[in-house]
């Protein structure tokens, strides 16, 4: 059936998509301008990791893998930032957008493994940096501040990955629920109509699609013998008694009040005739129990095959007037025939 939930796969496409582009394009421009200011190592180093984010737009269908290579791009570049101090010393600035790219690729648990391997790395690049010479940061406030500003922000950007995870699961749930909701009877849990005439758009239900259109035998009369409540619990028997004869690919659905309606897919008219006859059959050895009461419960079906591209309140016009025929003609059978007196379609 269909499923309108899942699109947070699409949302990390479009995102990884948004890092790629603003990325590639910052790295190119630094790259210019590195090499302008006479820092050949790092425009170079820019350049291949300009490449590096402008691959998501070549190569496709690899997201998952693409994302972590240009996360890991990322974190070389700010190794390379710190080391060689950047362009003037402002390289290690470019830290502080890493804590929430890393959370959002990676997610709250591998995010924040990945962070403290990346802030042991750059403590210890610190240092070094400091140590041999590379570059000379103008004291150690500065690297120490930097660090401390960054280690706040991946604590502050964790616990807001924390949160988002926490409320679009609920959210999720939420949806799905209201979904399965607005989707489902009550009663009896299968399909509601409106949801039924959804999934009869699906192509599966075109040319040669089976519709079991069915309808309870004297029902009145068992919700006036044994009243509202049983008669409830005997629709849900017939459901369960569907639930049990079909499969995953039909519709079972209550059509409203003591109507069902089984739509079985193209390709399968002679499973929906054996459908419809395990049904009878079900029905005629299992009977209807509850608390005292036992009796034997049965329906009409009106079996329509879809024609063509006939639409689908022509199918069920026709299993309708078949349905009514198996009531004239004694309840508790199934009507696949065509009325020829009536010239009804075949
Ligand atoms: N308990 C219960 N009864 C319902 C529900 N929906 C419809 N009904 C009852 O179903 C009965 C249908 O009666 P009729 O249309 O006369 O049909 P029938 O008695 O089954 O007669 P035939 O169709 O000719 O076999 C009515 O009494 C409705 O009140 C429901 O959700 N629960």
């Amino acid at each position: 059936m269909i499923d309108t939930v899942n699109a947070s796969d699409k949302d990390k496409a479009r995102f990884l998509r948004v890092f790629a582009f603003i990325g590639s394009i910052t790295s190119f421009l630094m790259a210019i301008t590195s090499y302008q200011d006479g820092y050949h190592a790092l425009s170079y180093l820019l350049i291949i990791g300009g490449f590096v984010f402008a691959s998501p737009f070549v190569i496709k269908n690899r997201d998952e893998t693409i994302a972590i290579l240009m996360l890991y791009a990322l974190y070389s570049m700010m190794c390379f930032l710190i080391v060689s101090g950047g362009s003037n010393g402002t390289g290690p600035l470019w830290l502080f957008i890493v804590s929430p790219v890393t959370f959002f690729i990676r997610g709250l648990k591998r995010g924040a493994f990945d962070l403290i391997l990346l802030a042991i790395i750059i403590s210890v690049l610190f240092y070094f940096t400091d140590q041999f010479g590379y570059y000379s940061y103008p004291s150690y406030y500065f690297p120490t501040r930097v660090m401390l500003c960054f280690s706040i922000l991946c604590i502050l950007a964790g616990f807001y990955e924390y949160y988002r995870n926490k409320y679009s699961l609920q959210l999720m749930e939420q949806l799905k629920l209201n979904q399965k909701l607005a989707r489902t009877d009550a009663m009896t849990e299968l399909a509601n109509r409106r949801y039924a005439t959804e999934c009869l758009q699906d192509k599966r239900f075109g040319e040669g699609a089976v519709f079991l259109l069915m309808d309870v035998d004297n029902f009145k009369q068992i919700n006036d013998t044994y009243g509202h409540q049983v008669g409830d619990e005997v629709l849900i028997f017939f459901a369960d008694v569907f639930k049990n004869v079909c499969t995953e690919d039909d519709i079972i659905s209550r059509w409203g009040g003591e109507e069902f309606l089984i739509v079985i897919p193209t390709g399968y008219e002679l499973r929906a005739r054996k459908v419809a006859e395990k049904i009878h059959k079900k029905l005629a050895a299992k009977p209807f129990t509850s608390g005292q009461h036992l009796f034997h419960v049965t329906l009409s079906i009106g079996l329509y095959v879809r024609v063509a591209d006939e639409s689908m309140d022509h199918c069920l016009n026709i299993a309708d007037k078949r349905l009514y025929r198996a009531k004239s003609q004694g309840k508790n059978q199934t009507v696949a025939e065509v009325d020829l007196a009536k010239h009804e379609p075949a």
